[in-house]
């Protein structure tokens, strides 16, 4: 099959994927806010910004104009930061009203959204009326840009609540180093993917410290242990949390140089400042806002989430961090399960 489909946000993990489909035979358009970026793309097949030493086939064209991507589509993919997900809806379903158009609506974005703790696919959902989309869908997973821009093995998930939705978005990333699983449940898929961020956040941390493997091993089962309390109490399968989008993001995210959200814990943890770490990070750092919304939804449904707290003190109270891993430590001992 080929699928028209527009690429919503260029950069490391957009650009990614949509060589993925520009090499699947899809016609795709990549499109950016930032016509500097889209020129890049379009002359010399490059984003030097957010993924080097990668050169993208010159079939992948990248738009600045929204309207002009959104031309007949079937599917759009959103990959920008959390924060811009509900603001590039907006734009696009008032594009799809005009065009009347009903294409499938995608995201492969890691976040909650701040203040209304909804997941990525609810915001979609609200943003684009029911008569300009088909099902929402979720792709996620441990998947850095940089591996799939190497053509590295890769496995993720493609969750929707319609069966044929998420076989759909398989068929349309499925290649001999890309491989999709469907999942029915968005919402294990979604919080798995937003929270192993603030995991990754310390392991990071502990790293710049100093710690070794066991206190890493230790931080990211406990932190996969509450991400499921969280997740269940809205309903997601215990079982998705043992997925790709549970233990094998925490596993790829939390511990690899690779991740943004990692870097920025192992600088913390080494003592920089955290708008240091942001400045010169120049990519979305997921983390940070989702610890904020993760504690706040802890805290609304009474759900014990000690490192998410943690993690939370240190980065919005300025708490030190060997001081928060110690009151961790001396927490009073209670059983495993
Ligand atoms: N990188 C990866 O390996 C993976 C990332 N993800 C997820 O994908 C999402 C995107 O991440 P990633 O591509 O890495 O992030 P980057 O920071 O690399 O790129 C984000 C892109 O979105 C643009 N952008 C920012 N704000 C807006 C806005 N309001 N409207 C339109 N475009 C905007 C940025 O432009 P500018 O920089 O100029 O602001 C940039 O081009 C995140 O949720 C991340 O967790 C998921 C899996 C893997
Ligand atoms: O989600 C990712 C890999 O699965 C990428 O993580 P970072 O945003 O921390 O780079």
């Amino acid at each position: 099959m080929s699928e028209k489909i527009a690429v919503l946000g260029a950069g490391s993990w957009g650009s990614i994927l949509a060589s993925v489909l520009d090499e699947n035979g899809h016609d795709v358009r990549l499109w950016s806010y930032n016509p500097d970026q889209v020129e890049e793309l379009n002359t010399k097949h490059t984003n030097s910004r957010y993924i080097k030493d990668f050169t993208y086939s010159p079939s992948l064209v990248a738009y600045s104009d929204l309207a002009q991507a959104l031309t007949d589509v079937d599917a759009v993919l959103f990959v920008v930061p959390t924060k811009a997900i509900r603001s590039v809806a907006g734009q696009v379903a008032t594009i799809l009203a005009a065009k009347n158009l009903q294409p499938q609506i995608i995201h492969a974005s890691k976040g909650i959204e701040q203040k209304t703790y909804k997941r990525l696919s609810q915001v979609l959902a609200e943003e684009i009326p029911a008569a300009n989309r088909k099902a929402v869908s979720v792709i996620s997973g441990p998947s850095h840009a940089e591996d799939v821009a190497r053509k590295d093995i890769t496995l993720v998930t493609a969750a929707s609540e319609s069966p044929d939705a998420a076989k759909y978005v398989q068929k349309l990333f499925m290649t001999s180093y890309f491989r999709v699983y469907t999942n029915s449940d968005v919402i294990g898929v979604e919080i798995g993917a937003a929270l192993k961020n603030i995991i990754a956040l310390g392991t990071g941390a502990l790293n710049g410290l100093g710690y070794g493997d066991n206190a890493k091993a230790a931080l990211m089962t406990r932190g996969l242990a509450e991400i499921s309390r969280l997740g269940t109490s809205f309903g997601a399968d215990p079982m998705t949390f043992i997925g790709l989008s549970g233990v094998g993001d925490i596993i790829v995210t939390g511990t690899s140089s690779n991740s943004r959200n990692w870097r920025a814990g192992d600088e913390l943890g080494r003592g920089e400042k955290l708008d240091d770490v942001i400045d010169h990070m120049g990519m979305v750092i997921e983390g940070l806002a989702t610890t904020k919304a993760a504690y706040e939804l802890s805290q609304e449904r009474g759900v014990s989430m000690p490192i998410t707290k943690a993690i939370y003190q240190v980065i919005y109270e300025g708490k030190d961090i060997r001081q928060a891993i110690s009151d961790l430590m001396q927490r009073e001992g209670r059983s495993e399960f």
